[in-house]
């Protein structure tokens, strides 16, 4: 599997020109794209990144890739990141490693974002991987119950658990924030779904990129696909 996510990152980094700005994604498979750049780099590449989670920065900076922030520059030609299912659509759920948040960001600050993965996180509809929603602590109780209002107008509806780190306490996201997953078994219309529960107040984000992503680079046992978006960006 390993093997497959380096691959899917060694496509994409074809992509990458000298002089690019690039989002770098977070998890295990954005991971292997920050050390193939980075060796490009070494070699010579002129790119600057910015990261999307503090674990990718210092992955970024071990392997000697210079990194700025959306405040020194506004724009990316391309953001790669992993993802947890991408549908035929190219709708994605993201969001597994807790990075949701500056991952959307960053992909809504690029003119194309390349999702990389093994092909097992192809999938014809999105909701079995449980979906992550970033909410503000205050409040837990009444946002919970507006995004069990949201689920069932969308035609989806299924357990919600907030998010526990490996040490037993709360999972606090980069920016702050808890991350409430939900069992949804099958989101029929993903981009409703996306704006009922982005409309939530306490919801700062949810794990829903919706016509985001520009093309999706899958890696399997009979090699790479290449899926291009047929959707401009946003739609
Ligand atoms: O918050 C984490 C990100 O959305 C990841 O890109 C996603 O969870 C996929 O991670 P991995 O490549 O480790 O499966």
């Amino acid at each position: 599997m390993d093997q497959l996510k380096r691959q899917a990152a060694a496509r994409a980094l074809e992509e990458v020109r000298d002089g690019m700005q690039l989002g770098l994604g977070t998890g295990s498979t954005a991971k292997h794209f920050v050390e193939l750049l980075g060796e490009r780099v070494a070699a010579g590449l002129k790119v600057i990144g910015v990261p999307t989670s503090e674990a990718t920065r210092a992955d970024a900076e071990r392997c000697g890739v210079p990194l700025t922030t959306l405040d020194e520059i506004d724009h990316l030609d391309i953001t790669v990141d992993g993802a947890d299912e991408i549908d035929p659509e190219l709708n994605l759920i993201k969001g597994g490693g807790g990075a949701l948040l500056r991952e959307k960001i960053v992909a809504a600050a690029s003119d194309r974002m390349i999702v990389i993965a093994d092909d097992s996180k192809w999938v014809p509809t999105l909701g079995k991987f449980p979906l992550p929603i970033e909410v503000i602590p205050f409040g837990l109780g009444a946002t919970r119950h507006a995004i069990e209002k949201a689920f069932a107008a969308c035609g989806v509806s299924g357990q919600m658990a907030v998010r526990k780190a490996k040490d037993g306490h709360v999972f606090v996201t980069d920016g702050g924030h808890w991350i409430v997953d939900a069992q949804l078994g099958r989101i029929a219309d993903p981009a409703s779904l996306a704006r009922a529960l982005s409309a939530i107040p306490g919801v700062v984000e949810h794990g829903l990129f919706i016509g985001l992503a520009s093309s999706a680079v899958l890696a399997g046992g009979e090699g790479i696909r290449v899926i291009e978006r047929r959707k401009p960006k946003g739609d």
